[in-house]
């Protein structure tokens, strides 16, 4: 079976904020995950989390201006400082919660845009290297260019390659079966191959990005593969509940 983390991002919409902590809890999850941590100050996103004795499984570097559109910093060489700033607070906030996993999202770019790829590489590098010292290890993520036009991370090949040239020891790949499924499919040799670079995973319907199991995929049959394989780490149910957060968990039962 498992570790399934509970996405507070998109699930458990029916609760303000910091009370979705509690409501998955009480929901049967003992982890959580979540895009951001920054609006509310890190002291409460720890208490949140011991008060419900829940672990915090992964959230993501600050983005820039995420109502704005951006998508992450580490692509822009004119954005560095406040790239390595946002670095430092991600770690504040991981020391406050206990995460293990940090996603830095790449931002947008070309793929074939060479400054943008050596700022990547840079700002993975500098994360890497103040993160390692608390046992954090930092992940990058494909994500399928129909929900994210333009974000430069749109493949898994090009996740490979920079894993490889970097050869940084807490550089792993953030594999999303919804993503890998919509940029490449193949995901049972996918999480095989890949698993050793592997540090989270994340789950939902293909297309609706829903409960799995209602989509195009036999998400079940993919997870208990996943368990076969020996994977250990927590897989995140980063979906949108299609009528309701407790009313679309019934899926957790196949597993
Ligand atoms: O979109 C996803 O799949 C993610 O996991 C990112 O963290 C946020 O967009
Ligand atoms: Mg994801």
């Amino acid at each position: 079976m498992p570790r399934l983390a509970a996405n507070l991002s998109m699930m458990f919409h029916e609760w303000p904020f910091l009370e979705r902590f509690k409501a998955a809890k009480e929901a049967g999850f003992t982890a959580v995950e979540y895009l951001f941590p920054y609006e509310h100050p890190a002291e409460a996103m720890g208490a949140a989390l011991q008060d419900n004795d829940l672990t915090q499984a992964l959230f993501n570097l600050p983005p820039g201006d995420w109502a704005a559109g951006e998508r992450g910093l580490a692509t822009q060489p004119a954005r560095r400082d406040e790239f390595r700033t946002g670095v430092a607070t991600a770690l504040r906030y991981a020391a406050a919660t206990g995460v293990k996993r940090l996603h830095v999202m790449s931002g947008h770019g070309a793929s074939d845009d060479k400054a943008a790829r050596a700022a990547y590489a840079d700002a993975l590098r500098f994360a890497c290297d103040q993160a390692g010292p608390a046992g954090i290890e930092i992940l990058i993520e494909p994500i399928n260019g129909r929900d994210m036009p333009g974000y430069f991370m749109n493949d898994f090949d090009l996740a490979v390659d920079l894993i490889t040239e970097l050869g940084l020891p807490n550089l792993k790949l953030q594999f999303d079966i919804y993503h890998r499924q919509i940029i490449r499919g193949d995901v049972l040799t996918g999480l095989k191959t890949l698993l050793p670079l592997i540090a989270h995973v994340q789950i939902a319907s293909v297309p609706a990005r829903a409960e799995p199991g209602s989509g195009e995929l036999d998400d079940i049959r993919v997870l208990q593969e996943l368990d076969a394989l020996g994977y250990t780490g927590f897989v995140g149910c980063e979906y949108r509940p299609a009528a309701g957060t407790l009313a679309g968990l019934a899926w957790r039962e196949k597993l």
